[in-house]
């Protein structure tokens, strides 16, 4: 990914020196400004970047700098920089639009971090604009999006993993995201350019099972006359064997499979020698193994081959800070492949966001960006049998309001209450009966 663009501007010539060299060294682009007029040159409605300017500067202040730009784009992100003297000014400013505003002096980690929220928000919008513009520009496909700490988490051990090319259970409810993972896993390690064999377990036909997995000889039952029929673990050769719903297994098929895991050898059905595998075995499961395992119904040997190393996908509702920005891209993608212009977010469709509790979880998100794309109602759906009263609906609202402020500003709560323009006070009590915890939202930074 290109490093983001950022704009500084500084009437302090050391400083300005000293913050392009910090953020050039943690990852960013920065282009280096002492005055805002200078900073405004060349500025315009495309800039794939951000703009973090001084509030007191002689000439043209960080105010004005700011005004100017939201005349010229409201959606270009821009963090001012304030002095103890004046918050007040940064307050009616972020009023007025402004991003964020940090007060000086500012940590490397504050700094980075609340810039890279901002580059993030910016790339949406360019990308959303370039959706609307023209309507063949690609979405990402198949990355594990969302910025919870659970998500972060899997990607860094994604790359581990693929690397390391053990083998994992992925755990975690239906539509949570458990395949995508797998696949991630495979895409990113030495594998890639090999098969990835999906097999949903809770589809296999029983009768057929070795046959599936394990192929025939030319003209043995089951195999066709003239060709040998490929078993699913020849395909899987070199690359990588994805059991998905492994639970739905039966006890023999689980013998069979813990077999070839340890072996890692298969026999085709009548063939005289046995053939080396090399796999890489991920397997997903909806279900506690490990009770199940309790209960008898699954091999404790299969258990502990298969979980040395278990991944687990939270359910949204786990991690709600991600609702949003994979709504927002699902809605693109959505918008991209059924060549539809993306519409405006309705605050009922912001309201089922904040308060639906997503048990189909990413799918059922995917299923209602559908929808919206479609424009088809989405009152029915917030009014659903599963909606709770109109008080419970009213809090869960405010209160996914309240994390999302907290959420762009990093847990800054200062910045947070500016944002929603609410008095400490009131803040606090709204938090404190919301269960709201603002420090859960200052990221560690990686
Ligand atoms: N973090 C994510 N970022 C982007 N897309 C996601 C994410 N999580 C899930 N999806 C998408 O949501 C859909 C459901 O995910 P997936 O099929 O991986 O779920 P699952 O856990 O394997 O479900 P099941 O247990 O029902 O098979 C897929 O289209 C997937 O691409």
């Amino acid at each position: 990914m290109t490093p983001p663009l950022v704009r500084l501007v500084d009437d302090d010539t050391d400083l300005l020196e000293a913050t392009t060299q910090s953020l050039r060294i943690a990852g960013f682009q920065p282009e280096a400004f002492s005055s805002g007029a200078a900073a405004l040159q060349g500025l315009d409605a495309d800039y794939p970047g951000v703009v973090l300017s001084d509030i007191r500067m002689p000439g043209m202040d960080g105010f004005e700098v700011f005004r100017r730009i939201r005349s010229m784009d409201a959606e270009l992100p821009v963090i001012l920089l304030t002095g103890h003297g004046d918050v007040a000014m940064a307050v009616a400013a972020i009023r007025e639009g402004a991003w964020d505003f940090l007060t000086k002096p500012v940590g490397l980690d504050a700094l980075t971090a609340a810039l890279r929220r901002a580059a993030q928000a910016r790339a949406l919008v360019l990308e959303n604009r370039a959706l609307r513009a023209d309507r063949q520009v690609p979405v990402v496909a198949g990355q594990l999006l969302g910025d919870s700490v659970a998500m972060e988490h899997l990607r860094e051990t994604v790359a581990r993993l693929a690397e390391a090319g053990v083998d994992a259970l992925i755990t975690g409810p239906s539509g949570a995201g458990k395949t995508l993972l797998a696949r991630a896993i495979h895409r990113e390690g030495p594998r890639h350019a090999r098969a990835f064999v999906h097999v949903a377990c809770d589809t296999l036909d029983a009768a057929r099972f070795d046959l599936d997995f394990f192929g025939a000889e030319a003209g043995q039952p089951g195999a066709p006359r003239h060709a040998r029929l490929v078993g699913r673990l020849e395909k899987a050769h070199r690359g990588t064997l994805f059991l998905d719903r492994i639970e739905a297994l039966s006890l023999p098929q689980q013998a069979r499979i813990l077999h070839v895991i340890e072996a890692r050898e298969v026999w085709a059905a009548g063939a005289a020698a046995a053939r080396g595998l090399d796999l890489h075995v991920l397997a997903a499961s909806q279900a506690d193994l490990g009770a199940m395992v309790a209960a008898g119904a699954f091999l404790p040997d299969l258990y502990y081959r298969l979980s040395g190393v278990t991944l687990h996908v939270p359910s949204l509702k786990e991690r709600r800070g991600d609702i949003a920005g994979l709504f927002r891209h699902f809605l693109l993608s959505a918008c991209a492949r059924l060549n539809l212009s993306v519409p405006q977010i309705t605050p009922l469709v912001q309201a089922r966001l904040a308060t639906h509790d997503w048990p189909g979880n990413a799918r059922e998100l995917m299923q209602f960006a559908e929808s919206v794309a479609l424009g088809l109602p989405v009152l029915g759906e917030a009014m659903g049998e599963d909606a709770p009263g109109l008080a419970e609906m009213m809090a869960r609202y405010e209160a996914g309001i309240i994390q999302e402020a907290l959420r762009m500003s990093g847990g800054n709560v200062t910045a947070a209450m500016a944002r929603l323009r609410l008095p400490r006070k009131t803040f606090y009590d709204k938090v404190n009966r919301l269960g709201i915890r603002p420090e859960a939202f200052r990221k560690r930074e990686g």
